[in-house]
């Protein structure tokens, strides 16, 4: 059978829905995005599970999808990982930081001699309410310093990256953009709708 090339974004004839409760997220994710996949947002601060990132993440999914959404959902859970304490605080680290602020986390590492942390970012896509969803994973390696930068963002003055003298929140949007752990998830969420999408037009019978 003939096959031809078809341009339409076939994959998405629905736009993605990006659920989250944090408005600093959503801001990064239209950045790193632009207009290279449709979206749309819905404000809603889902229940975590205990466990693996990945699993917390893929059960956002799962519960969000569950929710009056049109089409594909999105999510990501994001971890702060201590080296020194085998990847903790990690998926808890929004209640770390809630209840011990910078200083606090800063304070857990003096114990240890390794200040070595990553950034971790897992989203999770979900095609549809009983469709498994599948996962794409960013990392970012860096050390755990004391507060330097603009506090607007969770973690982002006490995480600076491999690499770099600045930490994240002293760096300009534009540099964390293209270096962060959410970066490099979304660099795999684009990758992935592309493929997706070459695969559909390259199998179009004429
Ligand atoms: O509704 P969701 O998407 O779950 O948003 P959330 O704020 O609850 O986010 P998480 O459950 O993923 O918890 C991650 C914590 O880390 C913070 N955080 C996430 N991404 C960050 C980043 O790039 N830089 C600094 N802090 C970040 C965030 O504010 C939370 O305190
Ligand atoms: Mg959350």
């Amino acid at each position: 059978m003939a096959k031809a090339k078809v341009a339409a974004p076939t994959m998405l004839s629905r736009p993605v829905t990006f659920v989250t409760g944090n408005p600093k997220k959503l801001e990064e994710v239209r950045a790193i995005l632009g207009d290279s996949i449709p979206l749309q947002t819905l404000k809603l601060d889902l229940p975590e599970l205990q466990g693996e990132p990945e699993e917390i993440s893929k059960d956002k999914a799962r519960m969000a999808a569950k929710e009056k959404v049109n089409g594909p959902v999105l999510v990501e859970d994001t971890c702060l990982c201590f080296n020194a304490l085998n990847g903790l605080p990690g998926p808890y680290i929004k209640w770390f930081l809630q209840k011990t602020g910078h200083e606090g986390l800063n304070n857990i590492l003096k114990a240890y001699e390794d200040k070595s942390a990553y950034a971790l970012c897992v989203f999770s896509l979900a095609l549809g309410p009983t469709v498994e969803p599948i996962s794409f994973v960013g990392k970012t390696m860096g050390k755990i310093v004391p507060a330097r930068g603009p506090p607007d963002f969770g973690w982002d003055p006490i995480f600076q990256p491999d690499g770099y003298e600045q930490t994240y929140a002293e760096m300009p949007k534009e540099e964390k953009n293209k270096i962060s752990h959410r970066f490099k998830a979304l660099d795999k969420v684009k990758a992935y709708f592309s493929a997706a999408d070459t695969a559909l037009a390259t199998d179009v019978p004429k």
